[in-house]
Order: structure tokens, then sequence, then C-alpha cells
């Protein structure tokens, strides 16, 4: 397993911790002096308290709950967002209210989730033409159009 380092630049951050065994992401909590409104179709930045220092090759990824996105439409506008690995601020979410009502954020509220994950960097080769694939540049609906379903017809015979 590896590890992540965290620093508590708030006294009062809650650690984010994995709500269940097998849970992908931890579950990271609002560090708030008072409780913050957000209005319908705006966002707000929420500090988390929380600095952290991913491994090299790991980034973290903050996504929604779903609970608040089916009861609330609280979502992160930018979802997934992105931690570096060489980032050492404040882990802060940005939280849009796409509901019709005002919600309101207390401190210690579970309001994202964060996954930790591992990436490449590629290196980029310029070349003059890509290699043929059935594909091709279709794209943004491109398959069905033609047989007029959703889905590729599988003929298992
Ligand atoms: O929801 C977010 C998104 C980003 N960050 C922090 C960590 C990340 O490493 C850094 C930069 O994020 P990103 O690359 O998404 O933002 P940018 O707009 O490209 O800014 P920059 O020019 O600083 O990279 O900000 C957060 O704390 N929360
Ligand atoms: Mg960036």
């Amino acid at each position: 397993m590896s590890t992540v380092k965290i620093v508590r630049i708030n006294q009062k951050a809650i650690l984010p911790r994995y709500a269940t065994a097998n849970a992908a992401g931890m579950d990271l909590a609002a560090c708030l002096d008072a409780p913050l409104e957000i209005d319908p179709f705006t966002t707000a930045l929420i500090p988390t308290g929380l600095c952290i220092e991913l491994p090299e090759g790991f980034e973290a990824q903050l996504r929604p709950r779903s609970g608040l996105a089916l009861k609330h439409l609280i979502s992160l506008p930018n979802t997934p967002a992105t931690i570096d690995a060489d980032y050492r601020g404040e882990v802060k979410v940005i939280l849009v209210n796409y509901g019709k009502k005002p919600f309101t954020v207390q401190h210690g509220d579970r309001i994202a989730q964060m996954v930790v994950a591992r990436y490449e960097h590629v290196a980029l080769e310029e070349v003059n033409s890509l290699s043929q694939t059935e594909r091709g540049n279709g794209g943004f609906g491109h398959t069905g159009i033609s047989t007029g379903k959703s889905m590729p017809v599988v003929n298992d015979e």
C-alpha cells in the first residue's frame, strides 16, 4: 500500500477516511469556521484544512458524492478535479449548486471524495499521419447511425 503524507493546517481539519473497507475514495470534510451558504447556480471554494504530498506518479481526483448530487444537486464543476503530486497547498473543493434552493455546508460535512490514482507521463511523437482504424474520424454518437440502433449488434453465430 502506498503512503500519502498529510498535514493539518487547521487544527479543526478532519482527516479523510475510507467509509468502507473497499471504498475507492476517501471522504473529504469541509473545514469551516462558520456555515457557508451556496446559492443556486453559484460555486463556493471549500477549504479542507489539509495539505497532502502524493508519491511521484500518483494524482488525487476529487469527485462528487452521489447522495449530495441526488438529494441536493450539489456537484463539483471540475470533476474529476486534479490534485497534482507536486501541489503543496491546501486541498480545496469547488462545489456547485445546480439545485433551486440555497445549500448550506457546515464544518465537518463530507462534501466530496478523493480517489488516489496512478498516472503516466508520455512522450509526444509528432508525425504526418496516424494508423487507419474501423472508427476512423467517427465520434460523438457516430456508432449506431448506420443501423439506427444505439449499440452495435453482436452476431454470436
Ligand atoms: O478542485 C481543485 C482543483 C485543484 N486544486 C489544487 C491542486 C492542484 O494541483 C492545483 C492546480 O489545479 P489545476 O491544474 O486543476 O488548476 P489550473 O487552473 O490548471 O491552475 P494551475 O495553473 O495552478 O495548474 O490546485 C484543488 O485544491 N482543488
Ligand atoms: Mg494546471
